[in-house]
């Protein structure tokens, strides 16, 4: 049974996903390399405590379970059932985390990857006992987001899918089930088709940048949080869909590199809100703003979607 769980690395993901386990009974800790990242961590983490609780994610009767931040690897993963690797999208960099952890913990203690799309078999190869390894793959905003991909790879025990799958279940989680360990999985490579057809018709001038978003949030996205895309070809009809795809798929983006946009824009360091510009412009004041102003309307739209309004 997993009670304690270790976080290592504390970017964008870490904090919400601390608060989130915590909120479930777990006991964390929290790692990260860089020390200003973990005080940036300490100061989100009330901010997701806060989200929680307008989302009405009450306590399990056992009571809030505990975050506690250290700058040592070895005290953060002492004692811990399950570790959760949360470190970049990088192999080379998360293999030297498995390296350093590889002594540090017992043979069966769990390694969890919240890898957005590297195959765990590729990431396995770097543990020992890699049948404990598995992906875990949150969303962003992982403390609002309530589905998660698991993964397994080549030499991962079923018993460790179900382990992982049985506790995303017990704090009241949407665990899915993965059945092949594709690159970017299943939630990646439905996002990375949007997101590359997006870039393109941005970048040869079809649409402005707004716009496309518009077009997106309120055509598609608000009707395919209700039915998803199964359920929508249904609800479309499959002959009308025959008679689009017939002549529309062949002439949406088959890019395999990297967008000439894209490139330019991380070239010049515009990342997106955490270097302040990206494909739009942040002050610190807008991010604020924009953080909660989503925060709060992705926790109204839950609601209903739970039929909790
Ligand atoms: N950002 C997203 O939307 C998102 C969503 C789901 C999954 N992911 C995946 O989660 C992982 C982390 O993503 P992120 O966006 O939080 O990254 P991030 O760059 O925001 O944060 C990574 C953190 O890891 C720390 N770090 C680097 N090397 C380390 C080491 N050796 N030991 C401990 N800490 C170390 C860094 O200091 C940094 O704080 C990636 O694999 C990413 O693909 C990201
Ligand atoms: C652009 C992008 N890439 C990866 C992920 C998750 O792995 C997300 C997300 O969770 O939102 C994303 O937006």
């Amino acid at each position: 049974m997993i009670q304690r769980i270790a976080i290592i690395g504390l970017g964008t993901m870490g904090p919400g996903m601390a608060a989130r386990l915590a909120r479930g009974d777990l006991q964390v800790t929290a790692y990260d390399v860089a020390p200003a990242a973990i005080e940036r961590a300490r100061a989100m983490l009330g901010t997701a405590e806060g989200v929680l609780d307008a989302l009405g994610i009450a306590p399990p009767p056992a009571g809030v379970g505990t975050v506690r931040f250290t700058d040592d690897l070895g005290e953060a993963v002492s004692g811990a059932d399950l570790i959760i690797e949360n470190v970049p999208e990088n192999i080379v960099v998360k293999a030297d985390v498995y390296r350093a952890i590889d002594g540090l913990i017992a043979s069966d203690t769990i390694v969890a990857s919240d890898t957005s799309g590297i195959p765990i078999t590729q990431l396995q190869a770097h543990i020992s006992h890699p049948e404990r390894m598995v992906g875990m793959h949150w969303s962003n905003p992982p403390h609002i987001i309530p589905m998660i991909e698991v993964i397994a790879g080549e030499k991962t025990a079923p018993q460790t899918v179900a382990t992982i799958r049985d506790l995303i279940r017990s704090i009241g989680l949407l665990p899915v089930v993965v059945k092949k360990d594709v690159p970017g999985f299943v939630e990646n490579r439905v996002l990375y088709a949007l997101l590359r057809e997006a870039v393109d018709l941005v970048e040869r001038g079809v649409i402005e940048p707004e716009d496309l978003d518009t077009c997106v949030s309120w055509g598609i996205g608000y009707k395919i949080a209700v039915v998803g895309p199964m359920a929508l070809l249904d609800m479309a009809g499959l002959d009308i869909y025959k008679s689009v795809s017939s002549f529309l798929n062949a002439d949406l983006s088959n890019r395999d590199d990297v967008a000439p946009m894209v490139l330019e824009k991380t070239g010049a360091s515009k990342l997106g809100i955490k270097s302040g510009e990206g494909m739009f412009s942040y002050t610190p004041e807008q991010t604020k703003a924009l953080q909660a102003d989503r925060a709060r309307k992705l926790v109204a739209v839950r609601r209903i979607l739970e039929g909790r309004e």
